[in-house]
């Protein structure tokens, strides 16, 4: 086993509060360092003692002073969590001991583990790829069975079974290919011909697109159902944002134009959380800035599963034209509300009139105040009817991780010209190139090509002592 890294390194690894605290060590003079400052009740020194036991003993500090009784584990490379030498100090769970014995570790040559150091550690000791590494920070931020299920089941490899797969599958396609390249004189072999090629390139074309759409749900069960808050300037998106959340969380006011930029947060009704997107207001501009964000406002309107079209109930010229010209087109398979804001100013035949105006447009409608707060717990219901996510079971492979997303993608379109190039009867040479990239972006995801930057930014998102 490659050892890459040579520093050890130590951190807490549980929240504060608890009655007990754990503290990590992992690398090369793990047992060592831990041994120097640690002595057993009875018994061999812990550099003695066989891995996967447990000791129970004092930390001592050099003055001979007792820090505290505990029990540590031990672990021997490769049998660790992160494949390296490891211990574990359990402490009684006071920050101030924790605090004393982290900073005896370090006077005796630890140093302090950055977020995630532990977990990269073992994707570069080979103990799990880079998805897995990835599930594990999902896996301790989920919040939800769905989530929960997701992580665990990426973390168990699901994810990267299904990769490896897929890569044999377009290894077999590459050798394919080469056998036709080198019998390319033979017209009359049968093993590489090109319906049998576009046959399996078909086929790579549709698993991987099967993995990228499943994207949608696997982000709306990790990160909140996405519901676009899209319409016109002024007809109040940003105060039916603060009403939902509670919270003065956008900018109102009565200027046209007043959110540029996307602003969105979560809330959770009835066990399910969604994820709220107020949008720029749609209106002709000259600003640059401002046409920056309209176009933002039609991207996240394509995320959406869900799309709450407002308008101010005092100002409806137009607006079933610009309903069936410009929102409709964009909300197929996908569930539309209508708001009617404003409508406290009303009166009811006015309100009837509106109605029978959309009475032709089969959706959800409903009149609401957002500043006055009027049916906003109605709109909440209808949002939890809405929100329909598939039944997913343990072997279904569901993508949660936008950087996973961007990789599939990639190599969607790598196989779509592989297609392209078999159909049009491109020299092997070039299709073969493309097929390469495929591969390439697959081997991204599991973090076989992946580089030091991309970690980093993985990993800087973990917490300490994971
Ligand atoms: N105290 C403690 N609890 C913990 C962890 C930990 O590191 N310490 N974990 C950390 O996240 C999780 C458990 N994950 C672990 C994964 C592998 C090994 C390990 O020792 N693997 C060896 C031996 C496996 C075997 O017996 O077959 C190996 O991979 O070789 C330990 C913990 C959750 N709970
Ligand atoms: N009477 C009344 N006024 C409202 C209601 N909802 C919002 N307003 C007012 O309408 C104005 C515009 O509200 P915003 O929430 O900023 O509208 P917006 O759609 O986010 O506007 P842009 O960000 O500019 O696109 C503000 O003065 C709000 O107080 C409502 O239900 N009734
Ligand atoms: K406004
Ligand atoms: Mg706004």
């Amino acid at each position: 086993m490659k050892m890459i890294n040579q520093d050890t390194i130590c951190a807490i690894a549980t929240a504060q509060g608890g009655a007990i605290g754990i503290i990590r060590v992992s690398g090369p003079r793990a047992i060592e360092i831990t041994s120097h400052l640690f002595i057993p009740v009875q018994g061999k020194p812990l550099t003695e003692r066989k891995p996967y036991t447990l000791t129970f003993g004092k930390i001592l500090s050099p003055q001979g002073e007792v820090i505290d009784e505990v029990l540590v584990s031990l672990f021997r490379a490769p049998h660790s969590y992160t494949g390296e030498d490891s211990t574990e100090i359990m402490c009684h769970g006071s920050s101030y001991i924790l605090q004393q014995v982290i900073q005896l570790l370090i006077q005796s040559g630890c140093r302090s583990a950055l977020p995630g150091e532990y977990t990269q550690r073992a994707f570069l000791n080979g103990k799990m790829d880079l998805s897995q590494a990835e599930a594990v920070a999902d896996l301790i931020a989920s919040s939800s069975a769905a989530s929960h299920r997701l992580a665990m089941s990426q973390m168990r490899g699901g994810f990267s079974k299904e990769l490896a797969e897929l890569r044999n599958r377009l290894l077999h396609f590459t050798s394919l290919m080469e056998l036709e390249l080198d019998f390319s004189d033979h017209e009359e072999l049968e093993f590489a011909n090109r319906s049998e090629l576009n046959e399996l390139a078909a086929h790579i074309e549709q698993v991987i697109a099967r993995l990228a759409h499943s994207f949608s749900v696997g982000n709306a069960i990790k990160n909140g159902i996405p519901v676009a808050i899209i319409g016109e300037t002024n007809v109040g998106k940003s105060t039916l944002l603060n009403a939902l959340l509670n919270e003065e969380k956008a900018i109102v006011s009565d200027i046209h134009g007043t959110t540029r930029d996307v602003i969105e947060d979560t809330i959770n009704l009835q066990g399910i959380t969604f994820r709220f997107i107020d949008t720029a207001g749609i209106r002709q501009t000259s600003d640059t800035i401002e046409s920056l964000g309209i176009k933002r406002t039609f991207k996240k309107m394509e995320q959406s599963h869900i799309i709450l079209w407002m308008i101010d109930s005092t100002d409806v010229k137009g607006r079933l034209e610009e309903l069936q010209t410009e929102i409709l087109p964009h909300c197929q398979s996908k569930k539309l509300i209508i708001l009617f804001n404003k409508s406290e100013l009303l009166l009811p035949i006015q309100k009837e009139e509106l109605a029978t105006m959309f009475a032709n447009i089969e959706t959800e409608k409903l009149f609401i105040s957002a500043k006055k707060r009027e049916n906003i717990t109605t709109l909440e219901e209808k949002l939890v009817q809405a929100a329909t996510l598939p039944e997913i079971s343990l072997n279904d492979i569901i993508i949660t991780n936008a950087r996973h997303y961007e990789a599939l993608v990639q190599a969607l379109n790598s196989i779509h010209r592989v297609q392209e190039g078999l159909q049009s009867d491109l020299p092997g040479d070039l299709v073969s190139e493309d097929l390469r990239q495929c591969i390439f972006h697959l081997s991204d995801i599991v973090g076989d090509v992946t580089n030091d930057e991309v970690l980093e930014n993985i990993f800087k998102n973990f917490c300490i002592g994971k």
